[in-house]
């Protein structure tokens, strides 16, 4: 079986801490003269500046996300954007549980989990990223990691329905290390067997499971070839806009196994 989800592919080109207003105005102008497939769900995320610019500047059906949000509604939270805020904004997606996050500011899987659930209650669609260091996969722990992250979303959140997974080794991540086609499927097969067995059958037949961690316009056809990968969400590529292009393409090497 070609890919074992039921829905549309899905690629998030996240930004992260990148761009300028001249930069992301030539990267908005390229996605707009790309040629992308259809049979694809494309969303950027933008550092909080340069949303609006994005949003008012792009003519394709391409959505937005933020790469963060607050735990809850708005007040006095200096520094912090609230989910009612992205909404009011036009945002649709938000980034959570990414590993710069985790790592880099030490966000928890319960603060995750509670902006999550706090997201999806303003009808965000939440990207809830997971994914292991090199050494939780030297000692053999990956899906021990992969579990536990995801079961921080299952324990603040009830309906799945706006939740994409991200898979996201952080060995991978702006390293050019990409995990192997076979490396992230087998990632991906096992948090589709955890959804069902957690969750339920319908969750894990219908939620996209994307690849994150040097995806680039060379390695995406092959890695989209695989049963469990749904999509992907691209770092340093997605700076690119003909190569992020190339990479949602790639939803074409996926039909053509399905076909
Ligand atoms: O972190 C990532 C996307 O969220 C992946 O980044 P790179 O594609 O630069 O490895």
């Amino acid at each position: 079986m070609p890919c074992r989800s039921s829905c549309r592919f899905f690629v998030g080109g996240n930004w992260k801490c990148n761009g300028t207003v001249e930069s992301l105005k030539k990267l908005v102008d390229e996605l707009n003269s790309a040629k992308l497939e259809e049979d694809v769900d494309i969303v950027v995320s933008p550092p909080y500046l340069y949303i609006s610019q994005v949003l008012g500047s792009l003519t394709k059906r391409i959505e937005v996300a933020a790469q963060n949000c607050w735990t809850g509604k708005g007040g006095a939270f200096t520094g912090e954007i609230s989910a009612d805020q992205l909404v009011d904004g036009g945002v649709k997606w938000v980034i959570q549980g990414h590993s710069e996050r985790r790592h880099v500011i030490g966000e928890t899987d319960a603060m995750i989990g509670q902006k999550s659930a706090y997201a999806l209650s303003k009808n965000l669609g939440v990207i809830a990223c997971v994914g292991e260091k090199l050494e939780d996969r030297e000692a053999n722990r990956t899906t021990d990691v992969v579990f536990e992250q995801l079961q921080a979303y299952a324990d603040a959140v009830s309906d799945w329905s706006n939740i994409v997974v991200a898979y996201e080794p952080v060995w991978a991540i702006g390293t050019g290390k990409v995990a192997s086609p076979q490396q992230a499927q087998e990632v991906h097969a096992a948090i589709r067997q955890w959804l069902k067995e957690k969750i339920s059958p319908e969750v894990s037949s219908k939620t996209r499971i994307i690849y994150g961690g040097s995806v680039n316009g060379a390695n995406s056809a092959e890695l989209a070839t695989q049963e469990d990968i749904d999509g992907f969400l691209v770092g340093g590529a997605a700076l690119k806009g003909l190569e992020f292009a190339t990479i949602c393409n790639a939803v074409t090497a996926k039909k053509a196994v399905a076909a």
